[in-house]
């Protein structure tokens, strides 16, 4: 499980309702958003939590959202269809592995906070990301535990990193703070006032995504990269811009399958192209190479082990489904990007495969940037 750069946390304080908060961070292209209603009563938070989450599934899945302390909220918004991505529970709240257990809670990404060496050090098992913090002193939470600071910070992240849970750090933290924050190992930095005073998320994100990539190498030394995501999210044009520059071959799992996928589509059902398309990436990741996948191809656990197992990094483009849909709806080329209410069902599907890859989040750059930007830091 991979996080983004920036891990958003709405605030119940500022006068934008909180599902609009969501709203406004999705559409900025933030992949995740905790949703903290602290410290409205439970009847509103639960009214916002529904309205964000409906709005979110009706997006494709967008943003994702981890609920904040509330269990008894996401058992109830599971049990209404509307599982959140995961829970957040603090020192305080339920023990995660007996959160586990609540009624449609079994499948959440679950994460904690932790604040001192015994807590990072043995983080309950059934999480698989944790806060570490606070970085410092901070208005957001006045009965908070003692700065942890940077030295606190890179025991954390070590330690939980040696146990595969994704470290957070978190506590008055602003985008300055985030290259030292990388570099000692955070997965991602979590945010409050700062993305309350920003005056443009969206660069707030991307800043933070490239100084991610400064202190943590993108391409990280392998032997092809396999570009993953939705249909529409550009990966067949990342593929050849990435590929020019790292001087290696681009290939494109579809032209590969054959020049007209609507009629093997046709012929085959989705079935027999899903055979077909397995098959194919296999073959492709025999040679170093950029390997452009479609936007089914890694639902197969199949694949996802063989570019593993080949040496490949795997790299999600996360990319809004809505932007997705906007630029490649109605293509006939694309024989399931034919209506929208399932184009988008199909991205929610997918994104549980799509969150075991490091992403790269597109946020409006160009082809061009986003290559320029991956090498740069490889
Ligand atoms: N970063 C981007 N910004 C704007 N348009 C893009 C970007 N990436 C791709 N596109 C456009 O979106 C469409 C889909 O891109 P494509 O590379 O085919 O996506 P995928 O292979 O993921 O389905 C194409 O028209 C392409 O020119
Ligand atoms: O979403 C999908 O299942 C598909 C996406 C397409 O690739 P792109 O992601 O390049 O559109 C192509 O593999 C085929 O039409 C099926
Ligand atoms: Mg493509």
């Amino acid at each position: 499980m991979h996080l983004p750069p920036l891990y958003a946390i709405t605030d119940a304080r500022s006068a934008v309702p909180l599902a609009e908060q969501v709203r406004r961070l999705g559409e900025a292209g933030f992949p995740l958003v905790q949703f903290r209603g602290k410290p409205l009563d439970a009847q509103a938070q639960a009214r916002e939590l529904r309205t964000a989450l409906e709005a979110a599934e009706a997006a494709g899945g967008w943003p994702a959202l981890v609920v904040n302390d509330r269990a008894d909220l996401a058992v109830l918004a599971a049990e209404a269809g509307l599982p959140p991505w995961g829970l957040h529970l603090g020192q305080g709240d339920l023990p995660p592995t007996e959160a586990r257990r609540l009624p449609g809670l079994g499948a959440l990404h679950l994460g904690t906070s932790t604040h001192a060496p015994a807590e990072w050090e043995a983080p309950d098992p059934a999480c698989d990301h944790a806060g570490i913090g606070p970085f410092r002193a901070t208005a957001t939470k006045g009965d908070h535990a003692a700065p942890v600071g940077l030295d606190g910070l890179r025991a954390g992240a070590a330690a939980l990193r040696a146990r595969g849970v994704a470290p957070i750090a978190i506590g008055g933290l602003t985008l300055a703070d985030a290259p030292a924050c990388f570099a000692a190992g955070a997965a991602s930095l979590a945010m409050v006032g700062e993305l309350q005073r920003a005056a443009d998320p969206r660069e707030l994100l991307w800043r933070a995504q490239l100084d991610r990539w400064a202190a943590q190498p993108p391409l990280a030394g392998g032997r092809g990269v396999a570009l993953v995501g939705g249909s529409g999210a550009g990966k067949s044009s990342l593929a050849v811009a990435l590929a020019q520059r790292l001087g290696l071959p681009a290939v494109d799992a579809d032209r590969e399958i054959g020049p007209d996928i609507p009629a093997l589509f046709r012929d085959l059902g989705e079935a027999g192209f899903r055979a077909r398309e397995a098959e194919t990436i296999a073959r492709c990741l025999g040679a170093p190479c950029v390997l452009a996948l479609g936007g089914g191809a890694w639902e197969d656990a199949g694949t996802r082990a063989r570019v593993a197992a080949a040496g490949f990094t795997a790299l999600w483009l996360a990319e809004r489904p809505e932007t997705a849909w906007a630029r490649v709806g109605g293509d006939p080329n694309r024989p399931l990007a034919a209506a929208r209410a399932t184009f988008l069902a199909r991205y929610r599907q997918r994104r549980e495969a799509w969150w075991t890859a490091p992403m790269v989040l597109p946020l409006g750059r160009p082809v061009d940037a986003l290559a320029e930007a991956l090498v740069n830091y490889r």
